[in-house]
């Protein structure tokens, strides 16, 4: 496993290592072991799943103010996806900025996202399937999000024509939300 680590403090890209053979692949997706080891103190409590029919699908930004804040690792396993995270925390040397990273089956690039940034997606490719493990358990009450397109954020989404969920349409921007993280 090969860790990366970012301007975002906390914010890494892991590359596992893939076994590759005449069969396909195989690969360790998570390890505790290895996670103790590079000092990535996690505990994760619940795996996700998500499908994407067709590209074009746009989830996010969301994420849940405390005390259900969620960290997560996500990766995808099949097809392809531009990742991104915004900085939520007061006083970290990147709030208000996001970083974004094209996620694929086919590199098994990860993304380990500390509690405190909101996330989202654009699917690339049909029939994308995103996986994550996260270290909080899904509390709708303690859902936020932010607007994908809130020009203040001025995120280069690599596609205009996007897929949302009604949640999504009406997500507030930047400005307008409570910042209840701390760094
Ligand atoms: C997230 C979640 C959702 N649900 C239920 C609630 C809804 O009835 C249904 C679809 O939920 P939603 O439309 O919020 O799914 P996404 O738009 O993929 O949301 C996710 O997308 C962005 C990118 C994220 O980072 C979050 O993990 C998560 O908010 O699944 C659950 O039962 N458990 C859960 O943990």
């Amino acid at each position: 496993m090969k860790v990366y680590s970012t301007e975002f403090p906390g914010l890494f890209i892991l590359e596992p290592q893939i076994f590759q053979d005449k069969r396909g692949f195989f690969v360790e997706t998570y390890n505790a072991k290895v996670f103790v080891k590079l000092g990535l103190n996690y505990t994760f409590v619940q795996d996700n799943h998500a499908f994407s029919k067709i590209k074009g699908v746009l989830r996010g930004l969301h994420y849940q103010i405390p005390p259900m804040a969620q960290a997560k690792l996500v990766r995808v396993a099949r097809g392809r996806v531009f990742d991104v995270v915004l900085d939520l925390r007061k006083g970290s040397p990147t709030f208000g900025k996001t970083f974004s990273i094209e996620l694929s089956a086919e590199e098994g690039k990860q993304l380990l996202i500390p509690r405190g940034f909101a996330h989202g997606y654009l699917v690339l490719e049909d029939n994308t399937d995103f996986i994550y493990k996260v270290d909080n358990f899904y509390s709708k009450e303690h859902e936020r999000g932010v607007y994908y397109d809130d020009p203040q954020l001025n995120i280069n989404w690599p596609m205009k024509d996007v897929i949302l969920s009604e949640k999504d349409k009406k997500q507030p921007f930047f400005n307008d939300l409570e910042i209840v993280f701390d760094f």
